[in-house]
C-alpha cells in the first residue's frame, strides 16, 4: 500500500491532553556531531542521537568516507563514531537533507579521491552555489550540475584531495545559514583554517551558526567571532558577527549526549495549544543553540501557558479553545514556520509571519505550500514578500498535500486535532527528521 495513494487520516482530539512526550535527539546537533567525529583524533560516543533518515544519510555519508559508525550504548542507540583517513571514491546519497547536502561537501574536500553527491529530486532544486563558490574559493575542485540561472546545485563531484588550502573566503548566505555553517565545521582540518565573511544584506537562522560556534568549541576549536572589520563580536558584546575564523587544530572525540530535537518538540507543544490540556517534553535544555526554544515564547503569546520547571517543558493550551493569532518575525527560527502557521489557521485573530523568504528553499517552497494548504481547508492566506498572513476562517476536512516536507505533513496534523477530515499525503515524509510520527501522535492522543 503506497501512502502516497493512501493519505494518513489525521486523528482529532477527544478531549483536553495531559501526556509526556519524549522526543528524539535533535538533527541539528547529531548531523553537527557526526561531521565533527569524523575529523577527531579519537573516537566520539553520541548519546541518544537522532535516528531518522537526515541522521541515517550523514551516517551512511560517513561510512561512504570510510568512518567507522557502529551502534553502542546498553540499547543500541546510541552510536560510537571511530574517525579514520577519509578516502574516495564514494557515493553520497543526500536526500533532502540541507545539513548533509551542504555539510557533506565540505568533509569531501579532505577525502583522497572523488566524491559524488546527489540526492531526491526536490535536492536538485535547493540552493547549493555559495557552498561550492565558497570551497573552490578555498582550494577545492569541484565539478557541479548548473540550475537554469547558472547556479551550482547537485549533483556534483568533489575531487578531493586528502587536504585543503583553506584561508579568506566570503560568502552570501542570506539564502541559507547552512552555508556559513558547511564552511565553518570541516574548517579545523583544513590548512590555514577558514576565515568566513558574510557578505549579504541578511542571515537567516543565526541561532544554527551560533550552534556551529558552540560545537565547534565543545570540541577544543578555537573559533573568533568577529564584525566585518576584525571587532570582537557575538557572546556577551552583544554584536552580531558578520565574521567567522575557525582556527587550524585538532578535533576532540569524547563522550556527547545529544539534547532533544526542540523544533521536532513543535507539533506535540501544538497540540497542547490546539487541543487543550498539557503536554510536557523532559530534558528540555536550560541553555541552548536551538532555535527550537523560541516555541516557549511564540507559544506563550498565542495564549498558551509555558513553564520550564525542574528540566521539563509543560505546554497547557488556553482554557477557554481561543487561540491569539500572531504577528512575528520568524527570521532566526523559519523552521518553526509551518508548526507556528498551524496554530495561526486555528486562531480567532490575524496572523502575520515575517522575515522568512528563505523558506522558499526548504524542503519545499513551504510559503507557497502554506498558503496552498491552508486554502484547501477553507482559511484565507496569502503570500507576501517575505512571509505569510493568515485570517481566520472556518475550516473543513480535505487531502493535505506534504510536498516531502515533514514540516508540512506535522502542519496538516496539529490542524486535524481541530478540524475532523484531515487527510495528510505521505505522512511518511516525517521520517526526515522523527522516527515514527504517526505512531508518537497516536500515542499522544491515546492519553
Ligand atoms: O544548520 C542547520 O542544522 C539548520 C539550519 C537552518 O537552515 P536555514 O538557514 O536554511 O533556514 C534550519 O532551518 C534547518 O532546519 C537546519
Ligand atoms: C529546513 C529544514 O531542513 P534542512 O536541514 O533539510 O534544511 C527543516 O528541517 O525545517
Amino acid at each position: 500500500m503506497s501512502l502516497l495513494e493512501d493519505p494518513w487520516p489525521a486523528p482529532t482530539a477527544d478531549g483536553p491532553l495531559d501526556v509526556t512526550v519524549d522526543v528524539p535527539g535533535s538533527k541539528s546537533l547529531t548531523n553537527r556531531y557526526l561531521l565533527l567525529a569524523a575529523l577527531a583524533q579519537a573516537p566520539t560516543e553520541l548519546v541518544r542521537p537522532l535516528h531518522s533518515r537526515d541522521s541515517a544519510l550523514m551516517v551512511a555519508a560517513l561510512e561512504a568516507l570510510g568512518v567507522r559508525v557502529t551502534p553502542s550504548g546498553a540499547d543500541g542507540a546510541d552510536l560510537t563514531i571511530e574517525p579514520g583517513p577519509l578516502h574516495g571514491p564514494a557515493t553520497v546519497d543526500c536526500g533532502l537533507a540541507g545539513t548533509v547536502m551542504r555539510f557533506v561537501p565540505a568533509l569531501a574536500v579532505l577525502a583522497d579521491g572523488d566524491v559524488r553527491l546527489d540526492g531526491d529530486e526536490r535536492a536538485r532544486e535547493r540552493p547549493m552555489a555559495p557552498v561550492v563558490q565558497g570551497l573552490r574559493d578555498l582550494g577545492a575542485r569541484i565539478d557541479a550540475a548548473e540550475d537554469a540561472a547558472g547556479r551550482a546545485v547537485l549533483p556534483l563531484t568533489v575531487h578531493g584531495t586528502g587536504a585543503l588550502a583553506g584561508g579568506e573566503v566570503e560568502v552570501d548566505a542570506s539564502g541559507s545559514s547552512q552555508f556559513v555553517s558547511a564552511l565553518l565545521l570541516a574548517a579545523p582540518a583544513y590548512t590555514a583554517g577558514v576565515d568566513l565573511r558574510h557578505t549579504g544584506t541578511t542571515l537567516p537562522s543565526v541561532p544554527h551558526i551560533d550552534m556551529t560556534v558552540a560545537v565547534l568549541r565543545e570540541r577544543g576549536v578555537t573559533v573568533d567571532e568577529l564584525t566585518a572589520d576584525g571587532a570582537p563580536a557575538g557572546g556577551t558584546t552583544g554584536v552580531s558577527p558578520t565574521r567567522w575564523r575557525v582556527h587550524p587544530g585538532p578535533v576532540a572525540g569524547g563522550r556527547i549526549v545529544v539534547e532533544p530535537d526542540l523544533s521536532n518538540a513543535g507539533p506535540f507543544l501544538a497540540a497542547a495549544v490546539a487541543a487543550g490540556g498539557t503536554v510536557r517534553v523532559p530534558r528540555w535544555p536550560a541553555v541552548t543553540t536551538q532555535g527550537g526554544d523560541e516555541l516557549r515564547d511564540l507559544l506563550a503569546r498565542m495564549g498558551a501557558a509555558v513553564v520550564l520547571d525542574g528540566g521539563t517543558l509543560h505546554v497547557t493550551g488556553p482554557a477557554d479553545g481561543r487561540i491569539l493569532g500572531l504577528d512575528a518575525d520568524l527570521h532566526d527560527v523559519g523552521e518553526l514556520a509551518p508548526t507556528v502557521a498551524a496554530l495561526c489557521a486555528l486562531a480567532e485573530t490575524p496572523s502575520r509571519l515575517r522575515g522568512i523568504a528563505h523558506l522558499r528553499g526548504h524542503e519545499t517552497d513551504r510559503l507557497a505550500a502554506i498558503v496552498a494548504e491552508f486554502t484547501r481547508l477553507g482559511g484565507q492566506a496569502r503570500e507576501t514578500a517575505d512571509g505569510v498572513e493568515i485570517e481566520p476562517a472556518p475550516l473543513h476536512g480535505a487531502v493535505v498535500e506534504s510536498y516531502h516536507d515533514h514540516r508540512m505533513a506535522t502542519f496538516g496534523a496539529i490542524i486535524g486535532l481541530r478540524v475532523p477530515g484531515v487527510r495528510v499525503v505521505d505522512v511518511a515524509t516525517t521520517a526526515k527528521t522523527v522516527p515514527d510520527f504517526p505512531g508518537m501522535w497516536q500515542t499522544m492522543l491515546a492519553h
